[in-house]
């Protein structure tokens, strides 16, 4: 069902990018601008995240995941679903930051959009969860291992949820090109990044423990 704005505009609008290929930059949602900043209490709770999904579902419209099937997005979401119904987690800075978690690091969207729009808090935990793509691959792969330990709580509850919706991917379906050396590899260095993390929430934990431990690695 497509909804009605009472000048009868169709939201979400459609521009003429719609129809471009790859992730970009150019959807600037409509009423942002009004909203941000002007709301109070448990409404600014929910329009922070909801703006924030609605955000990260424009930014990676066009991009699938490793299976070229499922659409990028259910990824993110999981994410935060994850924090909401296993971590007890429903601070919306964090569950903004988990819908947003890869919108820096995988679209073109910048550190200065998120800050913009969702503020200091939203852009610092982004931030720690975003690698930096322009780094070979072992070595921000290294450096996960190295810095997850040092992020803020808030962060850290994102990654282990992040780790906990990859790992339980992989177990669904493996990701097209990947044959059984690399999945396992994933689950090994997944397990070091984990470990840095210990002691932040007992349910991502025990989940982590259970899905690795199926592995028999
Ligand atoms: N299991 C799985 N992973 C997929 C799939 N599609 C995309 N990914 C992403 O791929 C990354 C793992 O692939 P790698 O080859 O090890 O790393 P890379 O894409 O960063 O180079 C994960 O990122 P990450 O750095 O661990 O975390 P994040 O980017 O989600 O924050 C995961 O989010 C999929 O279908 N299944």
């Amino acid at each position: 069902m497509t909804e009605k704005s009472q000048n009868n505009e169709v939201y979400p609008k459609l521009t003429e990018n719609d129809s471009e290929k790859g992730a970009g930059v150019d959807e600037k949602p409509p009423a942002y601008e009004k909203t941000h900043g002007k709301l109070f209490g448990e409404v600014a709770d929910w329009n922070l995240v909801m703006k924030a999904a609605d955000f990260a579902a424009r930014r990676h419209r066009h991009q699938k995941r490793k299976d070229n099937v499922t659409p990028y997005i259910n990824h993110p979401l999981g994410v935060a679903y994850i924090l909401t119904s296993e971590a007890n987690v429903f601070d919306p800075v964090t569950l903004a930051s988990a819908v947003l978690h890869d919108v820096v690091e995988d679209t073109k969207t910048t550190l200065e959009e998120i800050l913009a729009e969702f503020g200091q808090e939203v852009h610092d935990v982004v931030k720690e969860c975003s690698d930096d793509k322009t780094l070979p691959k072992a070595e921000r792969k290294q450096l996960q291992i190295q810095n997850s330990g040092k992020h803020s709580h808030r962060a850290k509850l994102v990654h282990l949820a992040d780790k906990l919706y990859n790992l339980r991917d992989l177990e669904r379906k493996t990701p097209i090109g990947w044959d059984k050396k690399r999945v396992n590899e994933y689950f090994q260095w997944s397990r070091l990044v984990i470990g840095e993390m210990k002691g932040t929430n007992s349910a991502l934990e025990c989940a982590l423990d259970d899905v690795i431990n199926r592995r028999n690695l």
